[in-house]
């Protein structure tokens, strides 16, 4: 049952408990004093440190934790401002941001558009719009209101001063989503620290809706403000050296759990096992296409952002070889540029690779922007001169001619069902040929006793012929240097 089938008068009961408890909010922000600061409270919070940040909000709550609320976003209205571009795409934005938003467990009312040369300096949308957008709240009876876009601190508090309700933009919103799914440590640490570099200006916002309320109503900005802005000021301080104190912690704990995996892709190096990369946009059906490709069990969900981990699996061409498969992180348009510095790691692990699977969503509506935009983080990361594939996803789904279209403008391209199957032969074939070819071309006579070698020859190596003699396995292969020195004991000149 949505709120727009209630009576009248119960959706104005519903706004006006919402003011109430908006004002009841306001009443504990002001409690707060800068002696509440003790130093249990900061043990508390260095204790936290590394647990997950849940979620960002503009609920006007306690502004010293850093920790802060879940979202939870319930029954939020969309608004957008069109500044550029066609109806058409203002239109495919705002429902990105709806998707975004069901991501994040919202119910989606309504969502509106207004067309402007740029947003309003200060409420983002003009104020007169501003006004309508608050009788839609009141409508609807949303709680929340999403801006496609990322405010500044000052907007999102003035806008939330005429719509009476929480503001948040697409920065919190997608903040939030990578927060709800991180999963490995470095990629829950990596969410925190985005949220702090989010929250860190938009202190000044809190501080400044604070001292607003301590100064009570009707009086002008002079006065009791002035009086309770020394201490609120000074506040903010502390909170902002805090959250600076706990970023560069959190920046070096980064660095040594990127140590980490640097060591682990270095040994993938050495072995020489080639790899792929999974790249595209979210949703497009990255997991779902590594899971046809190598039978593993990654979560494929029906939302944005169900991946944000990389996931390495290991997977064997149709002729035998060894490589590795890695999903990444789905990208979205728009992703503000510390978010891209956030998820860095996932994606150097694309720039590493030997081979880019590029997934593109053929059903999507408008599958060529998402190509352009994926394109561009991945000229940001430095992979662009890793070869890529464009592989055209969900072709059951796609209409004909877009995948014709597709499939013409892209010259390295196949269209694929990651659902049905179809077209995963080809592209597995394909990848074959794409990896590197190993380097040395040998002929070795292996003893019954080498088999390990003989499966290394297989995994790592391309097998030529082999044959099974009185004295052993004759096998003539191509394989990288390392495992060519191992071999050089069994190559015939050496048996001499
Ligand atoms: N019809 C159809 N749906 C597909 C196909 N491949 C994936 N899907 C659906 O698309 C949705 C997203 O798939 P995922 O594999 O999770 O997409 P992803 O790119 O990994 O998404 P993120 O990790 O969120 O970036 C799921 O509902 C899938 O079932 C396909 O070939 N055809
Ligand atoms: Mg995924």
């Amino acid at each position: 049952m949505t709120f727009s089938s209630l009576p009248q008068d119960h959706q104005r009961r519903t706004a006006s408990r919402r003011a109430d408890a908006l004002m009841d909010e306001d009443v504990a922000r002001s409690e707060f004093r800068p002696g509440d600061q003790d130093g249990e409270q900061i043990d508390r919070d260095e204790r936290a440190a590394l647990r997950r940040v849940v979620g960002l909000s503009t609920e006007l709550e306690d502004i010293t934790e850093v920790e802060y609320r879940q979202l939870r976003l319930e029954r939020v209205v969309l608004v957008g401002v069109w500044t550029s571009g066609t109806a058409q795409d203002a239109e495919n934005s705002l429902a990105e941001l709806a998707a975004l938003a069901e991501t994040a467990g919202a119910l989606v009312l309504d969502g509106v558009i207004q067309r402007r040369d740029k947003p309003d300096p200060a409420t983002y949308i003009g104020s007169g719009k501003a006004q309508e957008l608050r009788d839609l709240v009141l409508e609807s009876g949303a709680d929340t209101v999403v801006c496609d876009g990322e405010l500044s601190p000052g907007q999102l508090i003035h806008l939330e001063d005429v719509v009476k309700v929480k503001v948040v933009d697409r920065t919190a919103l997608i903040l939030d989503i990578f927060a709800q799914h991180a999963k490995s440590r470095e990629g829950k640490a990596q969410v925190s620290l985005a949220q702090m570099q989010y929250m860190l200006p938009r202190l000044r916002g809190w501080g400044q809706s604070l001292s607003r309320q301590m100064g009570g109503g009707g009086s002008s900005s002079g006065g009791g403000g002035m009086a309770t802005r020394g201490p609120g000021e000074t506040k903010i301080e502390t909170d902002r050296r805090r959250i600076r104190e706990k970023m560069a912690k959190m920046r070096r704990e980064i660095a040594d759990m990127k140590h980490g995996r640097e060591l682990k892709r270095q040994e993938r190096h050495r072995n020489k096992v080639p790899s792929v990369a999974i790249a595209g946009y979210t949703n497009a059906g990255k997991s779902s296409l590594l899971n046809q490709l190598t039978g593993a069990g990654v979560l494929v969900e029906n939302a944005l952002f169900a991946t944000l981990d990389p996931t390495v699996r290991r997977a064997t061409t149709p002729s035998g070889r060894v490589y590795t498969l890695a999903d990444t992180v789905g990208f979205v348009r728009h992703l503000p540029h510390h978010l891209v510095e956030a998820f860095r790691s996932t994606m150097e692990e694309v720039g590493e690779a030997d081979l880019i699977l590029h997934v593109v969503d053929g059903a999507h509506p408008a599958p060529e922007e998402q190509l352009a935009s994926v394109r561009e983080v991945i000229r940001d990361v430095g992979a662009h001169r890793v070869p890529e594939i464009v592989v055209v996803n969900k072709a059951d789904a796609a209409d004909e001619l877009t995948l014709q279209r597709l499939l013409r403008a892209e010259k390295r391209a196949i269209a694929v069902s990651a659902r049905t199957g179809l077209g995963i032969p080809e592209l597995l074939t394909w990848i074959d040929t794409e990896l590197p070819r190993p380097a040395v071309e040998l002929e070795v006579l292996l003893p019954y006793t080498q088999g390990a070698l003989v499966s290394r020859m297989h995994a790592e190596g391309e097998v030529l012929s082999e044959e099974h003699t009185g004295e052993g396995t004759l096998l003539k292969a191509q394989v990288h240097q390392e495992l060519a020195a191992l071999l050089e004991p069994y190559m015939p000149a050496a048996r001499r």
